[in-house]
């Protein structure tokens, strides 16, 4: 099977198995050890590292969640999903045929309207509109609220709901309630929309924690599990890049569901996305080394993609003028 036949996520779920959570023991050295190795090993140059960007592009959930968002700012981040690098470029690697959007773009939920017209106007609405929701990013309200946002949020046109899970739950262990949780905010999605379960992994206290949230996200029917809302101090780390997609090979080796995985939070450069496909590639395999199973959440690094692109193409750096974004 190849990354054309990838299915995208097929997760139903399954009932709470508290007795694989219990078992979670992760090797915190090994793991560490394990991600310090993912740069070095396999390098990716020339023609190469230029297909990667692209398909890093791709992968891209382009973002903006700030407080100061305006119709305006998002206009602009759709322009930018719907046409993410410069046509010369495009031209000058023979793809300019390929029609290349960003993977989605992710904004609040009040923004989603702006976002929605605004691809439309850009002759790009099949570019996904991803709301973050339930009271992002702390999570601190009551459910009733969270599951009302998502429910107002694909009303107003969001295709994927991105929620943050509620931190106090895992922390003191309380794994059957997050499990009915997510449950419940993935029946607020219904069966169209993808959910992307935020685990705040910065504070989520333990490697341990990260491992046995992901999995009750991914027992309550989570299409992908994301490590970050970009607003915690430590937000996507290439170790707890390993410890996720081992729960997502080991729940994929268990049951046969494909579930997503998006890194998010503090991703800036081509180098790094780079490095996060080779995680991909190699603690996942091919099957998910694409949009319909693995993002990043990023409001910055297309910027450096098109960057590196442009000096692919033409062999210097472009001046700050000359792309879009800068
Ligand atoms: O979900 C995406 C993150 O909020 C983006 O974080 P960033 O601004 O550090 O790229």
């Amino acid at each position: 099977m190849g990354p054309s036949d990838c299915p995208g996520p097929t997760n139903p779920g399954i009932p709470l198995d508290e007795r694989w959570i219990e078992s979670v023991r992760v090797n915190l050295p090994a793991v560490q050890r394990r991600a310090a190795t993912l740069g070095t090993k396999r390098t990716v140059k020339k023609q190469w590292q230029a297909a990667w960007m692209l398909r890093a592009v791709t992968c891209i959930d382009l973002t903006t969640l700030a407080g100061d968002d305006t119709q305006a700012n998002v206009q602009r981040l759709c322009l930018k999903a719907a046409k993410p690098i410069r046509s010369d470029i495009l031209a000058a690697m023979d793809m300019e045929q390929a029609q290349l959007t960003c993977g989605a773009v992710c904004v609040y939920p009040s923004r989603v309207p702006d976002a929605v017209a605004a691809l439309k106007r850009f002759k790009a609405p099949h570019v996904p509109v991803a709301a973050v929701a339930t009271g992002f990013p702390s999570g601190l309200y009551s459910l009733e609220t969270r599951l009302r946002e998502i429910t107002l949020a694909i009303e107003a046109g969001a295709h994927e709901i991105d929620i943050v899970l509620n931190r106090q739950l895992v922390l003191n262990h309380r794994w059957a309630e997050l499990y009915r949780e997510v449950q419940q905010m993935k029946a607020a999605c219904g069966p169209k929309i993808h959910m992307k379960t935020i685990l705040a992994i910065g504070e989520l206290g333990s490697m341990n924690n990260v491992y046995k949230a992901s999995l009750v996200c991914m027992m309550a029917g989570a299409d992908f599990i994301k490590t970050s809302t970009g607003k915690e101090a430590l937000n996507a780390n290439l170790p707890v890049g390993v410890v996720m997609c081992r729960a997502v090979r080991d729940y994929f080796e268990r049951t046969g569901y494909f579930v997503g995985f998006k890194p998010a939070g503090g991703i800036r450069t081509g180098k790094d996305a780079c490095t996060w496909l080779i995680l991909i590639k190699e603690e996942l395999d091919d099957r998910w080394l694409n949009n319909k199973l693995f993002r990043i959440g990023a409001s910055g690094l297309l910027l450096d993609l098109e960057r590196q692109l442009f000096h692919y193409v033409t062999g210097r750096y472009a001046a700050a003028h000359e792309l879009a974004m800068s």
